[in-house]
């Protein structure tokens, strides 16, 4: 099972590589490995297991997070009943988005950072995005709000982009704030304007 210790941290070159497409149907040594980052997932949401194992708890995990430069992502949050929603999605590639902007009002973290860093990170309200399940069916979901921003936030770690290099500095030159984004609290995960 992946552990803490199988992530790697910022400073580690495997975090800046760009990763590779993912040969559909998939290998079993690659459908092995993004189950393992779902049950990762999966155990990290898990009172129990996160404290057993002494696990951050996960909502989405990218494979070079784990020194692979594979395309592949695993997400999991929880829908507006409660209920988790899982994501394996091997090659994702966005395919649209909105014009309207979102960010998360307390920023973002990272499962490869051990530090926190202020500041807010411009994402696409809403995605489309295409890619492979685990099956290797072709598949196009839309996603929104706090789940559309993990998927973008899991994508970006595929090009080797951290979180904080998005982050925007306030135009001091002009001295005028960001343009105008939605802002989703992280409790209700709803997009406030
Ligand atoms: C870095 C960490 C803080 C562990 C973050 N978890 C997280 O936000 N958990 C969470 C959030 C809630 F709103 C409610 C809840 F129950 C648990 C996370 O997994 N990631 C994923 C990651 O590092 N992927 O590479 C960072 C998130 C920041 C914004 C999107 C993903
Ligand atoms: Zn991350």
């Amino acid at each position: 099972m992946i552990t803490m210790n199988d992530i790697i941290r910022e400073g580690h070159p495997g975090l800046r590589t760009p990763a590779e497409t993912v040969p559909v149907p998939l290998t079993e040594s690659h459908k092995e490995l993004a189950e393992k980052m779902i049950e990762f997932l999966r155990n990290g949401q898990d009172p129990e297991a996160a404290e057993k194992y002494d696990l951050r708890p996960g909502v989405g995990l990218a494979a070079p997070q784990l020194n692979e430069a594979l395309k592949i992502i695993a997400v999991r949050t929880m829908d507006d009943n409660g209920e988790p929603e899982e994501h394996i999605l091997i090659n994702p590639e966005i395919v649209s988005h909105s014009r309207n902007t979102a960010y998360l009002e307390s920023g973002e973290g990272c499962l490869s950072v051990d530090r926190p860093v202020e500041g807010i990170v411009p994402r696409y309200s809403r995605i489309k995005v295409d890619a492979y399940d685990l099956n290797g069916e072709k598949k196009r979901l839309r996603f929104r709000g706090y789940e559309a921003i993990v998927v973008q936030h899991e994508i970006d770690h595929l090009h080797g982009i951290m979180f904080y290099d998005r982050i925007e500095e306030f135009n001091d030159k002009l001295k005028q704030p960001l343009p105008p984004h939605a802002v989703i609290a992280r409790s209700d995960a709803e997009t406030v304007i």
